[in-house]
């Protein structure tokens, strides 16, 4: 081997080591001797007069191999520049060398011009060397011709990320330049938002038609709040509500506009929803609006008293748990076994800021905000439930929570507490630290009443034990 030989060897092991260990800087300065070498090399066997062809071949493969390598090395720095450039040099050299063409495509997909990668996939395809890549090449040429198809129309369907709630990845979108036209896609799940809507207006005309034509009940929703001023809102009296009272004394006998109306609705329509609709034994899927006058004056708590339950037309409201003589009744508007800040946001979207006694006791400084935010990150997380509930537990001790308070905070990180007593594994390491079930639920239940999410885990729980005993 000449000395030139043997510094082409030596420059090519190095930079394939650099390359190997991702040290893309030293690979990069390897082959920009390497390339200089055999360019070097390669013009002084074109001087020679009788050039040996196969030694002239050897050089031109070294630098087309150098050149693909140090294109690779720059592209993973960004450099896609003169990653190209270095594409170009080697695919002069050989217009099908499979590993530039698909470094080469790969690096045009960054850059958004996805015709020219689809051109280079498609090329990476016909080089022998791609055989053992097919399902790679052929995933970055669906990928190419999807993009390429968005690039161009300005179309893109985001329907199955949205219906799968926004979970995993968010799909890879081109970059499109140009007008666009936003349609509602009508078919597969969409077609249920959009029944949503019709059910809304067919909702509102009936509350028209309804106030139009009877003026008791053009009376009595004139006296539901719009979510502003409620403070000057006088409390009725509950007998107005009975069928055979005349309204004929009352004073706010004026027409309603709709603006009132619609916010009137905005604020106090109830939505059955799929948790009453499986007690009745109907289908998930069943969903309903509707105004229940009497209801609508009823707040919503986090800690609240009754349920409400939809039975055909009527809404039955009944008591969850004990109820003092003299005690506001309140049932929830929206989940309330979550954390107080998750709570804070449902209660904002539904445009007020929940006042009730646990959301005091939580937003006050008692519970360390801190502590009780890295329990929620750990549990996002999904670290160990059992560690994060003897977490809490012990946090409580120190806090000097007490009586209420324990139920309140236990309510809030309730899929905890229910996961562990749903596991024997967990139970099995964590039971001996954590309070037993039967305390923990008292608390909880003295807090939010029979509330599903906390009779399900009963039922299992016992569910279980009764098998166990059996077998
Ligand atoms: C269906 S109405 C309830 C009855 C209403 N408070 C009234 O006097 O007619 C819903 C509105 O009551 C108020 N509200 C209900 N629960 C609340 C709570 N926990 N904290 C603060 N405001 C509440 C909000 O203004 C909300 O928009």
């Amino acid at each position: 081997m000449s000395a030139a030989e043997e510094q082409m060897h030596q420059l090519r092991s190095e930079a394939t080591v650099f390359l190997l260990r991702e040290e893309w800087r030293d690979s990069i300065h390897l082959y920009s001797q390497l390339i200089d070498l055999c360019q070097a090399r390669i013009f002084n066997t074109h001087q020679d007069p009788n050039p040996d062809p196969d030694h002239l071949s050897k050089l031109n493969k070294s630098l087309c191999i150098a050149f693909s390598n140090r294109a690779e090395a720059r592209s993973k720095l960004q450099d896609f520049t003169r990653a190209l450039q270095d594409c170009d040099g080697a695919l002069r050299i050989e217009p099908t060398h499979f590993k530039t063409l698909f470094c080469k495509g790969k690096i045009l997909l960054s850059l958004n011009r996805y015709l020219n990668a689809l051109d280079c996939f498609k090329a990476a395809l016909f080089d022998p060397q791609g055989n053992g890549n097919l399902d790679i090449v052929n995933g970055y040429l669906e990928k190419c011709k999807k993009l390429e198809f968005q690039s161009r129309t300005g179309s893109f369907d985001l329907s199955d990320w949205v219906l799968n709630g926004f979970k995993g990845m968010p799909p890879e979108l081109a970059e499109y330049v140009g007008p666009v036209v936003v349609k509602r896609y009508l078919g597969g799940q969409d077609s249920a938002e959009n029944a949503q809507l019709v059910m809304w207006k067919n909702f509102i005309d009936k509350v028209k038609e309804a106030v139009s034509k009877c003026r008791r009940t053009r009376l009595l929703i004139n006296m539901l709040s719009t979510g502003e001023d409620e403070v000057e809102l006088e409390v009725p009296d509950m007998s107005i509500f009975r069928p055979d009272i005349e309204l004929n004394g009352c004073s706010k006998d004026q027409e309603l506009d709709m603006d009132k109306i619609l916010s009137i609705l905005d604020v106090n329509s109830l939505v059955e929803e799929a948790v009453s609709a499986k007690v009745l034994g109907k289908n998930s899927d069943f969903y309903g609006v509707g105004l229940w006058i009497l209801a609508s004056f009823i707040n919503h708590s986090c800690n609240p008293n009754t349920r409400r339950l939809h039975v055909g037309d009527y809404a039955m409201v009944h008591a969850s748990r004990d109820v003092k003589a003299g005690e506001e009744i309140t049932f929830m508007y929206f989940d309330t076994l979550s954390p107080f800040e998750k709570r804070a946001e449902m209660s904002m979207s539904w445009g007020f800021n929940c006042k009730c006694s646990r959301c005091k006791f939580e937003g006050a400084a008692v519970c360390p905000k801190q502590e009780l935010r890295e329990i929620e990150i750990g549990l996002e997380k999904g670290v160990d439930v059992g560690g994060a509930v003897y977490r809490l537990e012990e946090g409580m001790k120190r806090w000097a929570v007490r009586g209420k308070g324990k139920g309140y905070l236990r309510a809030s990180y309730w899929p905890a507490y229910a996961e562990v007593y749903g596991s024997d594994r967990s139970m099995k390491w964590w039971s001996r630290r954590i309070p037993a079930m039967e305390a923990v639920v008292d608390s909880v239940v003295e807090v939010v009443g029979s509330e599903e999410g906390v009779v399900i885990t009963i039922f299992f729980y016992q569910l279980n034990i009764i098998l166990k005993k059996r077998l």
